[in-house]
């Protein structure tokens, strides 16, 4: 299987519903199989002496925890349990064990508070179930939590935080380890959420497939691995195709140089460069195996009178893309008017092709075209607000791309959401040597490389993903890596991907 989904809270609620109802799978199955799944994940943390805390909610969540309760003391670990009063499976269980659950908030506040590195607490509070803030009692239990010294495994999500939206305001647990159940939720890889679930994992406890249509999914190493163009023994320069990247200006050499240079890195068979001639020397020097469009007109940028050019030259193209330093003169507007109007090639516009976009444009006669702004560009093309964007940009690109059919929406920022058709792939791997001037221009130069021979999604998709695996590459500090590095790192990510083996 490649795609791996994220789901909200329904629906993994549906899921559990459709295990149990329509196949026939008793939920306490369910349940011994999660525990014991999340105890041997645990185990694999603990050191002799490590002592647990499990904080129980009052749904399946805090089941799941006083099952881990039973489960880990027959291990012989020395575990304490709160536990709100009320009747249950689990409790029962337990009771019949005679193994204690305390209700005392004061003594569990003090065992948090007495807590070491190697404890650990498990917040098995509230799951997919979570319906409001956490008040009273579970907001008391959560700031012992994150104040003691101990780790944190979240059974699920991290309570406080909603399946679908992220996290809710108030206290929200703060995870070392996220354990979903079944799936991941969709609101563990939203902007907000990433800081409070520390590493994320899935558990399979043998939940069934309700066959419903699913539209958000992870972008993982295994989707990458699909996307990526294969390569013939038998092959020759026209099999991975020809690309045209128009941009530069005298006051920004920089962004199209990098952008050529990442394309070419990712294996196109010609690379051809139109850039203002004042650009033409400095790109001889910097990557001399790219061909040069001569361009008329102004000589510090691309003006109207080279348009004509580069359409002519677009025709002939497996993909053309344009923006990357090329300022918002009319000749940038023009010629972003033209390549969506009057051409079906396959397009990629970043930058200040952005910028003057009209996204009524983006309803072409024919081809497709590869948007890549970050949150403060995609605000200027939609109307919507930044912060409503980064707060929940997969509701944002799904919007996007229902509306613009023959888009694929590359979102970019900590986390990148890719698109197409509402469908929807997240990469949540956050890395702060990505957080510089250049990082953007050469996504777009990466994806704009696969797209020469790869269809506009996959290209998008392999893209995202190798610019985000470079730095792991590079082994550099996040400070000290930049745009020369990111070009040595792609022959490892390609590779990695090629051998089916992690970075
Ligand atoms: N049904 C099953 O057999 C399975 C359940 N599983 C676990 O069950 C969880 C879902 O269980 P539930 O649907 O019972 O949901 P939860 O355990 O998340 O909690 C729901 C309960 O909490 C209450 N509640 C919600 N928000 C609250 C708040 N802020 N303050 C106080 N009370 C609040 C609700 O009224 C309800 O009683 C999953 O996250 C997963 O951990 C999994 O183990 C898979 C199998
Ligand atoms: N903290 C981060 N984690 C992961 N990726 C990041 C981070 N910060 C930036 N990036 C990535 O770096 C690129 C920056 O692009 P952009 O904002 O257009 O910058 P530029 O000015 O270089 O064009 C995007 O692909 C973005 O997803
Ligand atoms: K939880």
């Amino acid at each position: 299987m490649t795609e791996t989904l994220l789901e909200t809270a329904a629906q993994a609620q549906e899921r559990d519903r459709y295990t149990i109802e329509q196949e026939g799978i008793p939920s306490p199955v369910l349940m011994e199989n999660a525990a014991r799944a999340l105890c041997s994940l645990l185990e694999s943390r603990l050191v002799a002496g490590s002592r647990i805390l499990i904080l129980c909610g009052p749904g399946s969540n805090g089941q799941d925890g006083l099952a881990m309760h039973r489960i880990l003391q027959e291990h012989g670990w020395d575990t304490a349990a709160y536990c709100p009063p009320g009747q249950s499976l689990q409790r029962r269980i337990l009771e019949n064990r005679g193994i204690p659950v305390l209700t005392s908030l004061t003594q569990i506040c003090a065992l948090a508070e007495s807590l070491g590195p190697d404890d650990w607490i498990v917040d098995a509070m509230f799951g997919s179930g979570l319906s409001r803030p956490l008040e009273g009692t579970w907001h008391t239990l959560t700031e012992a939590a994150n104040g003691s010294a101990a780790r944190i495994l979240a059974v699920d999500v991290p309570s406080g935080m909603d399946g679908e939206t992220g996290p809710l305001p108030g206290a929200v647990i703060q995870a070392d380890l996220t354990a979903c159940i079944g799936t991941r939720k969709l609101g563990t890889v939203l902007p907000a959420a990433l800081p409070l679930t520390g590493e994320v994992t899935t558990l399979d406890i043998g939940l069934g497939n309700p066959n419903t249509p699913r539209t958000v999914f992870e972008l993982t190493a295994s989707k990458a691995r699909t996307c990526l163009p294969v390569r013939p023994l038998l092959s020759w320069k026209g099999t991975f195709g020809k690309v045209l990247m128009a941009g530069g200006s005298r006051r920004m050499h920089g962004a199209i140089e990098m952008s050529a240079r990442a394309c070419f890195h990712a294996g196109p068979g010609l690379l051809t460069v139109a850039v203002p001639e004042i650009l033409q020397p400095a790109m001889r020097c910097v990557l001399p195996e790219a061909m040069l469009l001569d361009l008329p007109g102004d000589p510090d940028c691309i003006s109207e009178e080279a348009v004509p050019a580069i359409l002519h030259a677009a025709r002939d193209m497996n993909v053309v893309s344009a923006g990357n330093g090329m300022g918002r003169q009319e000749g940038t507007r023009t010629l972003v008017q033209d390549l969506l109007q009057k051409t079906d090639v396959t397009l990629v516009l970043d930058a200040d092709a952005l910028s003057v976009l009209d996204p009524h444009w983006l309803h072409r006669p024919g081809g497709q075209t590869i948007l890549t702004p970050h949150p403060g560009e995609f605000s200027r093309i939609t109307g919507w607000s930044v912060s409503d964007i980064t707060a929940n940009p997969v509701k944002a690109a799904q919007e996007f791309t229902r509306a613009y059919p023959d888009t694929v929406l590359v979102l970019k920022g900590a986390i990148t959401c890719v698109s197409e058709h509402g469908q929807v792939w997240v990469l949540a791997r956050p890395d702060s040597s990505l957080a510089k001037g250049g990082s953007g221009d050469m996504l777009c130069g990466i994806i704009t490389g696969l797209a020469a021979s790869q269809n506009p999604l996959e290209a998008a998709l392999c893209g995202v993903w190798a610019h985000n695996q470079a730095p792991l590459c590079s082994k550099k500090d996040p400070a000290a890596f930049g745009p020369q590095d990111l070009v040595d790192a792609l022959s490892d990510v390609w590779k990695s991907l090629r051998e089916g083996r992690d970075l």
